[in-house]
């Protein structure tokens, strides 16, 4: 396998520094993301301790009876996109490559995993499925908490991208068509798993695919696992780890590639096997945590590729779509449609 690199890029210069600072942050972000399609953030704004406190509610809420997580379950369809998704119960193969035109109907692989899905508190169209205060003190409020702490970096990611890629004569308002804001959280939690079932392709922590939104901040513990497809040798995944728990990976999703008729592109990637564990046959592979942000374009807003990247020589590669529909196709290939 090959190992590629992902760039690491410190916010600091962006969040508190000088315009010519800013600018040469932004300028970085958008070379790293259109070359990768992924990049690393350190001083993003979101604490060691908050982070290892999303964590410690990611733990401890997949170690709850399985009775209380079954009363705030996903539904078996697309919406609402909220709730607890059992093991088995998100089929990730269904949108390997979906972006790229190919349907997968038929070739399911069984994802190992679980996860928690959470929307915007003040989302207007769904509500949050949160366990009762009795049930477990403190998650709802502090994830809401982390929520907008997420919101913000998305936020600021945004704005270095609008410094970039704005003109006079055709603004970006990228910002503009995130309000308001209809964004998704999960934790996930992967199961301790056979070895043997991960080498047999029968099973994935979470098979090969693109994200829907904008961008996705995700934070990972340290089990490994996460691959990306090389974007000079597409078709072959990399490993990507993160020096610390609190180092954000950022990585581009379908919504952008196509508001940006391509200039940035949502690269495809997987959970499975760590590379350290390749050569061993045998045993069990210990249980991995994540918290990830799927920042999302407003649901009424155009998906269309945007103005300033439409040309004579460029024409639109998509074609007008709203954000909602975008997403709701994608939800019903995972999940079914009610
Ligand atoms: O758990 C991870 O590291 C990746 C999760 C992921 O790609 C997703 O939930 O879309
Ligand atoms: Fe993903």
């Amino acid at each position: 396998m090959k190992t590629g690199q992902v760039s690491t890029l410190d916010m600091t210069n962006f969040r508190r520094g000088s315009e010519k600072e800013r600018l040469s942050f932004a300028n970085e972000l958008l070379k790293c993301l259109s070359t990768q399609g992924f990049v690393k953030l350190v001083n993003h704004g979101v604490s060691d301790q908050a982070v290892e406190k999303a964590f410690e509610m990611n733990g401890a809420f997949f170690k709850l009876p399985k009775s209380i997580k079954e009363k705030y379950k996903h539904p078996e369809c697309a919406n609402p996109n909220r709730g607890w998704v059992a093991p088995g119960q998100e089929d990730s193969s269904a949108i390997t490559d979906f972006e790229k035109g190919e349907d997968k109907d038929g070739m399911s692989k069984f994802d190992v995993k679980e996860s928690f899905d959470i929307g915007a508190p003040d989302d207007a169209l769904y509500d949050n499925m949160w366990p009762t205060e009795d049930e477990f003190p403190g998650f709802c409020s502090y994830m809401e908490i982390f929520y907008n702490m997420m919101q913000d970096v998305h936020l600021d990611i945004l704005r270095a991208l609008e410094l970039v890629l704005d003109t006079p004569e055709t603004p970006v308002k990228l910002i503009k068509q995130c309000t308001p804001n209809v964004s998704e959280m999960r934790l996930n939690s992967y199961p301790p798993v056979k070895i043997g079932d991960l080498k047999s392709g029968r099973y994935n922590r979470i098979s090969e695919h693109t994200d829907f939104g904008t961008v996705t901040l995700l934070f990972q513990d340290s089990v490994g696992g996460l691959e990306i497809e090389d974007q000079s040798n597409m078709g072959t995944y990399f490993p990507v780890e993160c020096e610390t728990k609190s180092t954000l990976l950022v990585n581009i999703g379908d919504t952008l590639q196509r508001l940006t008729n391509d200039r940035l592109t949502s690269v495809s990637h997987r959970v499975t096997l760590p590379i350290s564990k390749q050569d061993v046959e045998h045993g069990t592979l210990e249980e991995r945590r994540s918290v990830v942000y799927f920042a999302k374009v407003s649901r009424d807003q155009s998906i269309a590729p945007l103005e300033s990247f439409v040309s004579e020589e460029e024409p639109a590669k998509y074609p007008e779509m709203s954000a909602f529909a975008w997403n709701q196709m994608k939800l019903e290939k995972i999940y079914g449609v009610c």
